[in-house]
């Protein structure tokens, strides 16, 4: 039988339709999933597909299945199963072969899978792959981590199935090991914010200002044709009319509110905190989801204070709009300046305005703002969004309605964490003298830690209080 161009172990949601995909562009793909029942079904569906794949039983079979040198895709869970994947394909397969994982995965143990491999001779890349289903099957975004020699060889594969703008592939090598999974797990930390921006929005339309359903999915489709154009804001509106077809009632309605979390945005904000690269919005968001999943306990908090809201006074619709242009500027620049440290704390040499590029389209952050981005972020290298001028331009112009909502919401109870923590963000970035003196203060106090004087060398000078 004629041998397959690729394998891939995993065949849910993302790694069927990524099989779709490869079949689709011409490449015969031979697949493996734990429960072979899944396999024979993907297979009968696969309709004209069928032809360009071929289906295996084994971890044997899927590596007897494929022309040398071997590649496989695994599209499975993330952690201790992509470890069990690798070494059970490992023997069977010779040191040229290579392993993707292209599931999300904790950068960490994607380095950690590089260097033995490299420590083996043997290749291996990780690859961030974002879309969702629909993504997966008809062009993904696809971040590309691992030696550029393994990343070739696989290349025409990954650009073939990727998802295009203007022509161009979003398909991109990032860097070597951990950096595809780390910059898709920021893609994910600011997906998280870009979310939760537009929940509070949601909530403020719903319960502060009285608009039903409808209505708010017709003013999402409306700030899509603008400049908050996005997938995200466009499903927002899918999701805002959609109707239960169980109840009759607005799906929203009957969806409760505790958001899951497998737990990239999670990754994301412990990976500020190591690196020491501020993204307070997307920490808000992350934070808002755990809150969200404290269910019984909001229910009971709410019993002993009360949950009413207030009416949110005179803001109006294109003060949200504003106030959601203003937040998600300042959460990409967060997320664009956790990149910068990274590639400085790693050695990774991240092209940030290919990462703009790259998320331009078939990704769940795609929107045309990252048009922009990647012209500024490519034509001010080292300049951070935030001052790069077209984007200072907007913060400048939005900010007051940022400012105006975060007030107004705060005022009358409405829960606006992501929105707060940007403009909170804004503040203290844009003060020269801050507060830290205070806080330098204490620990000289109390722990003999020492301080930096603004009139003096060193950073180890103490208060009165050391005599
Ligand atoms: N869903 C999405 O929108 C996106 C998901 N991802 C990532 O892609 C990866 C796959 O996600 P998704 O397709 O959604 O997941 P699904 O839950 O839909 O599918 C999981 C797949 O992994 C297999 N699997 C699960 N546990 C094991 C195990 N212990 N041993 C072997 N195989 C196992 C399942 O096989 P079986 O049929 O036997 O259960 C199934 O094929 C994850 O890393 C996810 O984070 C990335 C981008 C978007
Ligand atoms: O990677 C993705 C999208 O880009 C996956 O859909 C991921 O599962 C989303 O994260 P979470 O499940 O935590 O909401």
């Amino acid at each position: 039988m004629e041998k397959a161009d690729i394998g891939l172990i995993g065949l849910g949601t993302m790694g069927a339709a990524l099989a779709l995909n490869i079949a689709e562009k011409g490449f015969r793909v031979a697949v493996y999933n734990r429960t072979a029942e899944v396999t024979r079904a993907f297979k009968a569906g696969a309709g004209d597909l069928a032809d360009n794949i071929v289906t295996t039983e084994s971890h044997e079979e899927l590596v007897a299945a494929l022309s040398e040198p071997r590649a496989v895709i695994l599209m499975v869970p993330a952690g201790r199963i992509v470890d069990a994947q690798i070494e059970t394909l490992r023997p069977l397969m010779d040191k040229p072969d290579m392993v993707i994982d292209a599931g999300n995965a904790d950068f960490h143990d994607t380095r950690r899978r590089a260097e033995a491999a490299k420590a083996a001779g043997e290749a291996f890349l990780g690859i961030g792959v974002s879309g969702g289903e629909d993504g997966a099957r008809h062009g993904p975004s696809i971040m590309g981590g691992g030696t550029p020699e393994a990343w070739d060889r696989v290349k025409h594969i990954l650009e073939a199935i990727a998802a295009r703008h203007d022509g161009q592939p979003c398909a991109t090598w990032m860097g070597p090991d951990g950096a595809g999974h780390f910059v898709k797990a920021v893609h994910n930390g600011i997906e998280y914010a870009d979310m939760q921006i537009i929940a509070e929005t949601y909530g403020l339309l719903r319960d502060g200002m009285g608009h039903d359903y409808d209505r708010i999915g017709a003013l999402f489709d409306r700030w899509n044709d603008g400049p908050l154009q996005s997938y995200l804001v466009e499903i927002s509106a899918r999701v805002s009319e959609a109707v239960d077809t169980r109840t009759g009632r607005p799906l929203l309605s009957v969806i409760e509110d505790t958001a899951g979390q497998k737990g990239t945005g999670r990754w994301t904000a412990i990976e500020a905190h190591h690196l020491g690269a501020p993204i307070p919005v997307i920490e808000a968001a992350v934070s808002a989801r755990n809150i969200s999943a404290l269910k019984d306990e909001r229910e009971r908090v709410e019993t002993r204070f009360g949950g009413a809201v207030e009416p949110l006074g005179d803001i109006d619709e294109a003060t949200l709009e504003q106030a959601m242009i203003a937040g998600k500027i300042l959460c990409y620049a967060q997320g664009f300046e956790m990149l910068r440290e990274a590639s400085e704390t790693f050695g990774w040499d991240l092209p940030l305005p290919a990462i703009a590029e790259v998320w331009r389209a078939g990704c769940i952050i795609r929107s045309a703002m990252l048009d922009e981005m990647a012209a500024a972020l490519g034509d001010a290298p080292g300049t951070p969004l935030l001052r790069a001028p077209a984007f200072a331009d907007r913060i400048e112009r939005a900010l007051p309605a940022l400012r105006r909502l975060t007030v107004a919401a705060m005022r009358s109870g409405h829960a606006v964490s992501a929105h707060a923590a940007a403009l909170g963000y804004f503040d203290q970035m844009r003060r020269a003298r801050g507060t830290a003196d205070m806080i330098q203060g204490q620990r000289d106090y109390f722990g003999r830690h020492g301080f930096a004087r603004l009139d003096d060398e060193g950073r180890d000078h103490h208060g009165p209080w050391a005599d």
